[in-house]
């Protein structure tokens, strides 16, 4: 059944029952309605001064109408003068929802009608093409609701100083959207930034698709984002009943009560939604919102649903169709894109209530940040140089380094076959690659492979975009994960203005500082440095087929 654009079905009659318990505690505690009036007491005291600044997503489709008009003119006078490129500078929450709604409202995930490029990245490469791109008609948006974040503001500067360098006037090039009050906001001001658009500071990152870090981008890039808030404003009413068909009341108790049974990671697949790359934005939602306290979902977002994962999903995992229900699938959600948005955010808020945690805060991604921090400045001060130990292997192009779990493997499919015998029973893999993800993109499918070999459900992350997504889950939920990293040479390192490291050495660093973290929690970590970035990917899919489990 279809509320207002949005449906769930739970096809599993299991998990029905299962979550039968779970809905009706929930709708006669009236937590959809107590959360649609912005309830701040709803995940307990300890989270309530938290929850108190981060409720204002349950109607965003209401208070983000302003900026529709003011969108629409921004875009028409870039346009005007001939500004119809758009690159958006952005992490995590500042960056996944306006890549969907682009991609979607496209039809494709490349080009179309409302082409975007966006830089979630350090790799150099990745963004010395970005940079190659036609400059006289690229419009830079800065997104960081922090004002803070190290990668966004690289970009920022880089690009700043090439629009410069090639006669153009970075100002007039520079829209903001930040929270009032950050020091990105006072520079975009000293510096006569375009335009600042201040988003809603009572919205957490990955609750803002709908505020101003997913509407200006999309906006600018010729989506009707009045629609995208329709979509949402129908689905409201529904998700916000106390009501046993209420599609996100729902969602949220079969995934906590298939977490509280040991089903926590949760395998999405899109099944014909024409929703593109919904997964990627899911995937944040859930992992930072739930994954802490050794709780929480892990999101695993696959090809398809016959995909390895999917198809063959263990009791450790629920299995999960962005669109109809096909194959073997446990839950179906189904709807609109602005509908989907307020769907799985009202769903997460609700799971995190029954699994017990405070779904707004993210206690374990700044360790990783820290890690980062020190070794750069490590590295500055030339006191203790960041450099690696020496590799435990050599094997062609790739370099192997690990712990000394990993003892003295012969080659690199032995050295994966040691990190996979060391993930316990319903454990699983992460594999990140801190490579560029256009050009390195055939890294992908390393995913697919290690899940279908081993059993284990397997996660893929571009770092250091997945540093801003599943990042916290790997350090604060269950931890019974083992980490596949993979770093790249560097042929063209790209300087950052006026910073004391390039592109490379931030990526480099944001590495080093993420497996070091990830150590520090006792996790296996195998780290693969590919010299030669072609040849070494071929040598690892290749490893990958030889391992079992
Ligand atoms: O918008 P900001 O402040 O740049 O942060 C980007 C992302 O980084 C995180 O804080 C995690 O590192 C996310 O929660 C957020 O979406």
């Amino acid at each position: 059944m279809s509320a207002g654009g949005v449906s769930v079905s739970l096809v599993d009659p299991q998990l029905a029952d299962a979550a039968a318990a779970l809905v009706e505690k929930l709708v006669g505690d009236g937590v959809a309605s107590a959360l649609a009036r912005q309830d701040a007491t709803l995940w307990g005291p300890d989270a309530q001064s938290e929850a108190s600044r981060r409720l204002s997503w349950v109607s965003l489709h209401e208070s983000s109408r302003p900026l529709v008009d003011r969108l629409t003119a921004l875009r028409g006078d870039l346009h005007a003068e001939g500004v119809d490129r758009v690159v958006l500078a952005g992490m995590g929450g500042s960056s996944l929802a306006p890549e969907v709604i682009c991609h979607t409202r496209s039809g494709s995930a490349v080009g179309g009608e409302h082409p975007i490029t966006v830089l979630d990245t350090t790799d150099p490469g990745q963004v010395s093409d970005a940079l190659a791109g036609d400059l006289s008609r690229t419009v830079l948006v800065v997104s960081s609701k922090s004002g803070g974040t190290v990668e966004t503001d690289s970009q920022r500067r880089t690009f700043a100083q090439v629009f410069a360098a090639n006669g153009i006037d970075a100002a007039s090039r520079m829209v903001v959207v930040t929270d009032p009050g950050t020091k990105l906001e006072e520079l975009a001001g000293n510096l006569g930034y375009r335009a600042t658009i201040e988003a809603d500071p009572d919205v957490g990152g990955r609750y803002s698709a709908l505020t101003a870090f997913g509407l200006v981008p999309s906006a600018l890039a010729g989506v009707d984002v009045g629609a995208l808030l329709g979509e949402a404003a129908a689905a409201a009413p529904a998700l916000a009943a106390d009501s046993a068909d209420n599609p996100a009341v729902l969602l949220g108790a079969a995934l906590a009560a298939a977490h509280n049974a040991g089903a926590e990671k949760v395998v999405l697949a899109d099944s014909g939604s024409g929703l593109i790359g919904f997964g990627d934005w899911a995937e944040q939602l859930i992992a930072e919102s739930t994954g802490k306290q050794g709780l929480g979902l892990l999101p695993v977002v696959v090809e398809n649903p016959d995909a390895p994962g999917f198809v063959d999903h263990g009791s450790d995992a629920t299995v999960v169709t962005i669109g109809p229900a096909v194959g073997n699938a446990q839950i179906a959600a189904e709807g609109t894109l602005g509908g989907q948005f307020l769907l799985w955010e009202t769903a997460v808020a609700l799971a995190g209530r029954l699994i017990g945690i405070n779904p707004f805060d993210q206690p374990d991604v700044e360790s990783a940040k820290q890690a980062t921090r020190d070794l750069l400045a490590e590295a500055d001060s030339g006191s203790a140089p960041s450099k690696d130990e020496a590799p435990v292997l050599v094997d062609g192009s790739v370099e192997v380094r690990g712990g000394p779990w990993l003892g003295s493997p012969g080659t690199l499919a032995e050295a994966i076959q040691t990190l996979v015998n060391a993930a316990p029973d319903h454990g699983y893999v992460a594999v990140q690659a801190y490579l560029d993800r256009l050009d390195d993109a055939s890294a992908i499918v390393l995913r697919a492979e290690v899940a279908a070999r081993t059993g284990l459900q397997t996660t893929f992350g571009w770092g250091p975009r997945f540093l801003h997504s599943t990042g916290q889950y790997h350090k604060g939920g269950h931890q019974n994960g083992v980490f596949l990293q993979i770093t790249g040479s560097v042929a063209d390192d790209l300087a950052i203005p006026d910073q004391p490291f390039t592109f490379g050495q931030l990526q480099h660093a944001q590495a080093a500082g993420d497996a070091q973290v990830l150590t520090d929690h006792g996790r296996p970590v195998l780290r693969v440095h590919l010299a030669d970035r072609a040849a070494g990917l071929v040598a690892l899919a290749n490893a990958v087929t030889e391992v079992t489990r």
